[in-house]
């Protein structure tokens, strides 16, 4: 990657952590793995969004609810079990930040209790924080963006903390499928604030969503009819295990499903596509296999059909789009933006306020960190 002069230092990003799970791991152990100004840059889409460098970006409180991590400096809880995402940076300086008791709620499921210690989650015997505890923590540790990365399903408790960061004035990024972005009336909520929110539901670097929008692009621009089409994923990290609980699962198949709908050049009748988190298999931890079947008609009506697996570690996966989320919502701010910062979304997100394709959203979210965000939109 070329890296061009940079612009003047700009201060550093602090940002909150609602979840410290495989995701926030990734995430930490990143900012870490990207501080040594020797170590490759190889792995990033930017060095540098708006000045701001990884080396720039700070965790500055956390909330979690698990015994093993409430309590515990940052860099070490993010090795804590039920964490099992592969440990590509072992060295994480501590952070001088411990792990705080977060908001239960719905932020787990109830079917998790029958698993082996080791795969799920024990809550901490701890007072659970109210609202105005945890915009008062915002404030005192002067965070910048908060990092939602709750478990799928957990309506209220992003709800809840969606309440703080509107509160404290602090921008939101929602990695999960619980619509707030693209929720009007919370889109609303934050734009009346003046508070920027980027969401909802992160679309990983190189994962499942961004492979099979891309593909149902193609499809469209070489004139090949998409008949059918299904996304089966399967994994073993808690975020499978969570998902095997089908109850929570009605927002992540609208968004992973709408993710392909709108690129696709007509819409697929339901029966004819099927996207969504299909197994948790144990022994696969953090590693998530996609299975991707396509068939369409070629020239002359003549059918054909492309299947396609795709294996990636999840957790690192997530943590290369979070880590340009950070930088653009705090660019956001910094430029007194409020409401969805609708490049950004469309580019990092499954299930943004506005979807583009992949092609339209990366020339608008590029347009948006030089400076140019109101004649992205107005091209739209
Ligand atoms: O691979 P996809 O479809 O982009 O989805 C990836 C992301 O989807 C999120 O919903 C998960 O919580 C993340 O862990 C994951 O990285």
């Amino acid at each position: 990657m070329k890296h061009s002069p940079l612009p003047p230092r700009r201060p550093a990003i602090n940002i909150g952590i609602i979840g410290v799970g495989n995701c926030a791991s990734s995430l930490v152990q990143g900012l870490s793995h990207y501080r040594a100004e020797s170590n490759e840059h190889f792995g990033l889409t930017h060095w540098e969004i708006g000045g701001y460098r990884p080396c720039d970006i700070h965790v500055a409180a956390a909330w979690d609810i698990d015994r093993r991590k409430v309590g515990r400096d940052v860099a070490e809880a993010i090795f804590a079990k039920p964490n099992c995402t592969q440990a590509f940076c072992r060295e994480v300086d501590a952070t001088g930040v411990a792990v705080e008791m977060g908001r239960m709620l719905d932020g787990f499921a109830d079917h998790m209790a029958d698993y082996p210690d080791d795969r799920t989650f024990l809550p901490a015997d701890a007072p659970e924080p109210s609202k105005q505890d945890v915009v008062d923590r915002l404030r005192a540790a002067k965070v910048d963006v908060l990092m939602n990365y709750l478990p799928v399903g957990s309506q209220q408790a992003t709800e809840f903390y969606a309440e703080c960061a509107l509160e404290a004035g602090v921008a939101f990024v929602n990695n999960i499928p619980v619509f707030i972005a693209s929720d009007p009336v919370w889109a609303e909520r934050f734009e009346a604030a003046g508070v920027p929110i980027i969401g909802d539901d992160i679309k990983a670097q190189l994962g499942a969503t961004i492979v099979h929008r891309v593909l149902t692009d193609l499809f469209a621009k070489r004139g090949v009819k998409l008949d059918r089409t299904y996304q089966l994923n399967t994994g073993g990290n808690t975020d499978f295990l969570n998902m095997s609980n089908r109850a929570r699962l009605k927002s992540k198949k609208i968004s992973k499903t709408e993710a392909v709908q709108s690129v696709a050049e007509s819409r697929l009748e339901d029966e004819n596509i099927h996207i969504g988190p299909s197994d948790y298999v144990a022994w696969q931890n953090d590693n998530k296999v996609c299975f991707l079947r396509m068939e369409g008609q070629l020239f002359g009506g003549v059918p054909m059909n492309l299947e396609l697996r795709l294996s990636v570690e999840d957790s690192p996966n997530s943590a290369g789009v979070a880590i340009d989320m950070i930088r653009c919502a705090k660019l956001a701010a910094d430029r007194g933006l409020s409401g969805p910062i609708h490049p950004a979304a469309a580019y990092f997100c499954k299930h943004p306020p506005q979807q583009m394709t992949d092609d339209r959203a990366h020339e608008a979210v590029e347009a948006f960190i030089r400076g140019e965000s109101a004649v992205a939109l107005a091209a739209e």
